[in-house]
């Protein structure tokens, strides 16, 4: 398949690049809803040098690879794409002979996500590939916790359409609570590299505003979902405080008139059906409401451990100044303005961002990623486009530089 034919899919993809560059490495996160991809691809100039950099297990002097790390996603019910995606890039020869093995005797793939269970099969019959599989919250918190220490402007506030880069003190890092907003949503409590605790979740995250948006609004895709968002207007929907108080504040609770009382709730008493509402102020409130409850528990949870950083993680987010917004103001609302609500550029990635670095820890193909030498990922070495509503995404996934050390 042409890689062109895969553009609604592949939603960060370098195409001209990366179907020349040697690509090795690919690691999955094969979730509810989508499929993510991260690959390694050495430099068009070969750039396997010597190593000059002393790195921490002392590999001095040993073979570098000089590239990039790639991100692609698929939506997971339409793995086949994802799947003809893989093949076309060659990944399988290229980038999986396991200990002197050949290709096709024994090629191992990392793999998180529930779909490393329930696709193992699937892979291994189209493809011939084995899915190594690594947990899903240790690769999520390896992730994290790849991009906080090493990616240069990854973090970020948003608060009143203003997006803030945050700088990150790499001593003080720790602990963190981070929540990944999928098509489920899970809070882990991070304390340190490989040390942390999964101490809540909600079942109420991005399935349900895509599950039930769709629903609702016959929207077809995702992205049309949140777009409609754009333009809605959630008071026609949703119950204020005004509503029930007859337009005035209830100060002496501290909400104002404006407040969102009863997420919608207008439409128990408008005496109006499901066609009578514009898509567009559905999907706000839905929108809305959902992004406000888990802004809410979030903060409760970090109440809980007394932490006050929380990044936000997930594609539920998909860099959307709307959904950003209402989860920071959820927290600074609640948290009295203790906590802060962050958010990371390489927001849907962590899972396989995590696996990927699993091949370190395993010791895989004799070639281990002692270290990622990151760089800025400025524009300047884009090339990877995000398809999407185009002033609603905030976030770009681009590709990071970075160098591979091999033992
Ligand atoms: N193109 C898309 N198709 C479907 N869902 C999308 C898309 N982009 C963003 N989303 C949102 O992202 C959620 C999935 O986030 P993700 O972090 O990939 O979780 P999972 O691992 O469960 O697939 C979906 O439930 C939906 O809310
Ligand atoms: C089961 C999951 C870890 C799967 O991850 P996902 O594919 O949603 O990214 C996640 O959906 C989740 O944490 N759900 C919330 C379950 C709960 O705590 O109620």
């Amino acid at each position: 398949m042409e890689i062109g034919n895969l553009e609604n899919h592949v939603q960060s993809e370098p195409m001209e690049e990366s179907s020349q560059a040697q690509i090795s490495h690919l690691a999955l996160d094969i979730g509810g809803s989508l499929i993510k991809l991260v690959y390694f691809s050495q430099n068009s100039d070969g750039g396997c040098s010597k190593s000059s950099v002393q790195v921490s297990n002392g590999n001095e002097g040993g073979p570098v690879l000089q590239g990039k790390l790639h991100f692609a996603k698929f939506e997971t019910a339409k793995i086949h794409d994802c799947i003809d995606f893989i093949q076309s890039k060659q990944l399988r020869v290229t980038g999986c002979q396991h200990n002197g093995a050949s290709a096709n005797e024994k090629c191992v793939i990392k793999a998180t996500g529930g779909g490393a269970y329930k696709f193992a099969d699937l892979f291994k019959e189209k493809l011939g590939i084995c899915l190594g599989k690594e947990d899903e919250m240790d690769s999520l918190v390896a992730g994290a916790n790849f991009l906080l220490k090493s990616v240069h402007n990854e973090a970020f506030t948003y608060m009143d359409g203003q997006k803030e880069f945050a700088q990150i003190d790499q001593e003080d890092l720790y602990p963190y609570l981070l929540v990944n907003i999928g098509s489920g949503v899970s809070m882990i409590k991070v304390d340190g590299p490989g040390k942390f605790e999964r101490v809540s979740g909600t079942n109420v995250g991005g399935g349900t505003f895509w599950g039930l948006g769709r629903l609702l609004t016959k929207c077809k895709s995702f992205d049309e979902l949140l777009e409609l968002s754009h333009r809605g207007n959630n008071r026609v929907v949703d119950m204020l405080v005004g509503d029930i108080y007859g337009g005035t504040d209830y100060k002496k609770i501290g909400l104002s008139s404006t407040a969102i009382a009863s997420s919608f709730g207008k439409a128990i008493s408008d005496n109006k059906e499901l066609e009578d509402y514009k898509p567009e102020d559905i999907s706000r409130s839905l929108l809305r409401m959902i992004s406000n409850n888990i802004g809410q528990i979030s903060y409760l949870n970090a109440l809980r451990f007394g932490l006050k950083r929380i990044f936000f993680a997930g594609f539920f987010l998909r860099g959307h100044a709307y959904t950003m917004d209402t989860i920071a103001v959820a927290v600074h609302f609640w948290s009295k303005g203790e906590a802060k609500a962050m958010f990371l550029r390489h927001e849907g990635f962590l899972g396989a961002l995590g696996a990927f670095m699993s091949y370190e820890k395993h010791g895989f193909d004799n070639l281990m990623v002692h270290q990622l030498v990151q760089q800025s990922p400025s524009a300047s070495h884009g090339g990877d486009k995000t398809h999407g509503p185009a002033d609603s995404e905030l976030n770009d996934n681009p590709s990071i530089n970075c160098s591979i050390y091999l033992s």
